[in-house]
């Protein structure tokens, strides 16, 4: 099997079984595999309850508690490692990502070079709808200030809706990525570009939530806001490249693209 999609979920029972019934009507070949940190809200039983319908298609990995967004995902990715799969997605529980995109980003990997294919909210053709304005202040405050800091070309580096091929996830050493927030986002972007990936930006539409509560917070958001400095001090001062990079890396050429 080709395609993983790894949904990290923190009480999100009311969404979870639309998400992952809407995945598999796709009819796209997927596996899916929920990373629930121990939600009082019975998240881990619904996805249990759903096994027998999907079976062989559908994993479950509990963990003991809410332990953050990014080391939910470096679980699934350990996990899709070792488990064969060759692209490897991230996508939010709540619907906010829409999984007809899939497909986009699973196309501009396999057939159009990219090495890691972000759905963007900040390129051509890319919106958001329905948020607050304080969300959009601070995630595309986010994301300039991202720019200025690390010279990073991505456009919306705290996205959350990500296809990466198997060499980079085999590349990347996960040790060295220590954010387990939203700036996790912003540090696996910074770790595959400064590693030489090719990333190409897909434009989508991102829609709030309409059921349950979003998890983000002001630790979350002052996460964020000294992770990126710390990553930049990291690569200019303290061989970033180097500890980032779990195995040797081939010389592969920097391009940061949209694709329409
Ligand atoms: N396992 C686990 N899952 C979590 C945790 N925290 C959040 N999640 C899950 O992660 C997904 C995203 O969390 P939300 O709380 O819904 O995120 P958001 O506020 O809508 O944030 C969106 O925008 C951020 C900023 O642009 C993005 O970084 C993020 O990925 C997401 O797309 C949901 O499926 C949620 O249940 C956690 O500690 N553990």
């Amino acid at each position: 099997m080709e395609k993983l999609v790894i949904i990290p979920t923190y009480n999100e029972v009311e969404n979870i079984v639309s998400i992952v019934d809407t995945v598999f009507a796709l009819n796209q070949n997927y596996h899916v595999l929920v990373i629930d940190d121990g939600s009082p809200d019975g998240t881990a039983l619904a996805v249990k309850n759903l096994m027998t319908k999907y079976k062989g298609c559908l994993f479950l990995e509990e963990r003991e508690g809410k332990l953050g967004l990014g080391t939910a995902y470096i679980h699934g990715f350990r996990w899709a490692l070792a488990n064969g799969y060759q692209y490897i997605f991230e996508m939010d529980a709540d619907f906010s990502h829409n999984p007809n995109d899939l497909e986009r980003l699973y196309e501009a990997c396999k057939y159009n070079g990219a090495d890691v294919a972000i759905g963007s909210r900040y390129v051509r053709g890319g919106k958001i709808e329905n948020w607050p304005l304080d969300r959009h202040l601070y995630s595309k405050g986010g994301a300039i200030y991202t720019r200025i800091i690390t010279f990073m070309p991505i456009n919306d580096p705290t996205a959350g809706f990500i296809c990466y091929t198997r060499k980079v996830l085999q590349t990347i050493n996960f040790d060295a990525i220590t954010f387990v927030g939203y700036a996790f986002q912003i540090e696996m972007k910074f770790a595959a570009w400064k590693l030489g990936f090719k990333i190409k930006e897909v434009p989508i539409t991102f829609i709030d939530r309409k059921i349950g509560v979003s998890k983000m917070s002001k630790g979350i958001l002052k996460e964020g806001v000294f992770g990126v400095i710390k990553i930049q001090w990291l690569s200019m001062f303290k061989n970033y490249r180097k500890k980032v990079a779990a195995i040797s890396t081939p010389e592969i050429v920097q391009q940061v693209t949209d694709v329409q």
